[in-house]
């Protein structure tokens, strides 16, 4: 066999003919062997694999002494391998050394080609371990390098700085957190902020758009699978749910659950474990749960429409953000962003915005709130015909721009006097209110909200 200089072993074992046999069969196999009657003297943190004798207390029989002297090389380097080994080997023994961390277990007299074996793959085992921690605190490093305040995220506006505000405080409690806002009002980029600020920021952060998830992959998607669970189940997979396990869970658009999943949500959500399909184990999970809806919180707030028990899991903390609409100071601080952004990104001269552009920007409603502005910027970057952008280079400026401020309280009144009779002829009810009106129920209640009623 080819030697393999970079592994180190120790061989620790109180009879010297046992050490020197071990160091016969191993140093033409690995790099360094070093020979020691007493486990105190060896430092795990140089060796790849400490082989231990289990009965190092003269006269001891049962293994304990080994036991012990296992935990405590294990505790100064958990990624040391360790290997057992005895002359009164027994499978029940063998059995508790790896459940307290052995790598593995070897029978004296040993085959010296078992020994080999054994002792490499223990090795590769350390060095593989060594590595991930290495990498790990390389992830460490690099998170711990981009927690300081986003510079992606543009806020101006009272209403948006006190949502941040509130999001900062709630971070580092790990409470679970509800976004509430209309489409492309922010809440993914909220999450992501959150879950940086947060205590978990060097641990995975999964999304999973409920909206976008069909319902019969639910369960298998959430809590993951067993091979042969179910035609496609080729092998076992984790679900979302155990690749969150330590950090931060962002369930977007949990509003669009029907009722029995919100039902399956809850109890794993109490029971803070979850059961792959075609499995019979369960497995604790340990994930902060960040949630988002654009329901308007009135409609949230009924039962049909979400359970109640199932909202109060998950809005330890609340945070609503306005639509853009209602934050008209982000709208220059955020055309300014993006402008710069796709300027670098399609390598274009930097756009700039004329005062009555700008203007024209600020009163518009941006009815797709922030995610609509980002494209309509990037458009105009791509396809201006001047770096001074004109209400042109803004097609969704032009179409209702006929529209002035009287036309458009008319229009308001308009629409809250057919809301307020829809509800008068209903009684009250918002199902049929809503059909008659040719609306959904969620956008009724974005009306009677918005009305005031
Ligand atoms: N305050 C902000 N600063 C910078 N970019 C923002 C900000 N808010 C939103 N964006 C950008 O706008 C786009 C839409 O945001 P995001 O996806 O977070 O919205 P959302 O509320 O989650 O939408 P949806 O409900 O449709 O999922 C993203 O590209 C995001 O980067």
């Amino acid at each position: 066999m080819e030697q393999t200089p970079t592994i180190r072993v120790a061989v620790v074992d109180d009879d010297p003919d046992i050490r020197t046999a071990a160091r016969l069969a191993l140093s033409r196999h690995v790099g360094e062997v070093v020979i020691e009657p007493r486990p105190e003297a060896v430092d795990p943190t140089a060796f790849d694999v400490v082989l231990l004798d289990m009965n190092l207390a003269t006269g001891a029989r049962d293994g304990r002494d080994g036991l012990d002297w296992l935990q405590r090389l294990r505790a100064a380097d958990p990624t040391v391998s360790v290997v057992l080994m005895t002359a009164f080997g027994s499978i029940g023994l063998a059995v508790e050394a790896m459940k307290h961390g052995a790598a593995d277990f070897v029978l004296k007299p040993w085959q010296n080609e078992r020994l080999i074996a054994t002792v490499t793959a223990a090795a590769a085992l350390a060095q593989s371990r060594r590595a991930g921690v290495a990498l790990e605190s390389r992830h460490r490093a690099l998170a711990a390098s981009t927690t300081s305040p986003s510079g992606d995220i543009v806020a101006a506006a009272p209403a948006m700085l006190a949502a941040l505000a509130l999001l900062k405080r709630a971070a580092p409690s790990g409470a679970n957190v509800l976004l509430l806002g209309e489409s492309g009002t922010g809440k993914g980029v909220l999450a992501r902020e959150l879950h940086r600020m947060s205590a978990r920021a060097d641990k995975p952060f999964v999304t999973v758009d409920l909206g976008a998830v069909p319902e019969s992959l639910f369960e298998s998607e959430l809590f993951g699978h067993k091979r042969g669970a179910f035609t496609d189940a080729k092998e076992d997979r984790p679900g979302r749910f155990v690749a969150a396990d330590g950090g931060t869970l962002f369930l977007d658009e949990i509003g669009n659950l029907p009722p029995h999943l919100q039902r399956k949500l809850l109890t794993v959500l109490e029971r803070q474990e979850v059961i792959p399909v075609g499995g019979d184990q369960a497995v604790r999970i340990d994930v902060r749960l960040i949630t988002a809806t654009n329901l308007p919180r009135l409609e949230l707030a009924r039962e049909a429409v979400f359970r109640q028990d199932l909202l109060y899991r998950v809005n330890t903390v609340e945070v609503a953000l306005p639509p853009l609409r209602e934050r008209r100071e982000d709208i220059a601080a955020l055309l300014e962003h993006f402008l710069a952004l796709y300027a670098r990104k399609h390598q274009q001269p930097r756009r700039r915005l004329t005062s009555s552009v700008l203007e024209a920007l600020e009163a518009y409603g941006w009815p797709g709130n922030v995610r609509e502005l980002q494209h309509a910027v990037e458009r105009a970057t791509i396809l201006a015909s001047d770096d001074a952008l004109t209400v042109e280079d803004f097609p969704m400026l032009a179409a209702p721009r006929s529209a002035t401020t009287t036309d458009a309280a008319t229009l308001d009144s308009m629409e809250r006097g057919a809301v307020e009779r829809a509800l008068a002829a209903h009684g009250g009810n918002i199902s049929r209110a809503a059909a008659a009106l040719g609306l959904t129920r969620a956008a009724l209640y974005r009306r009677i909200e918005k009305h005031g009623l």
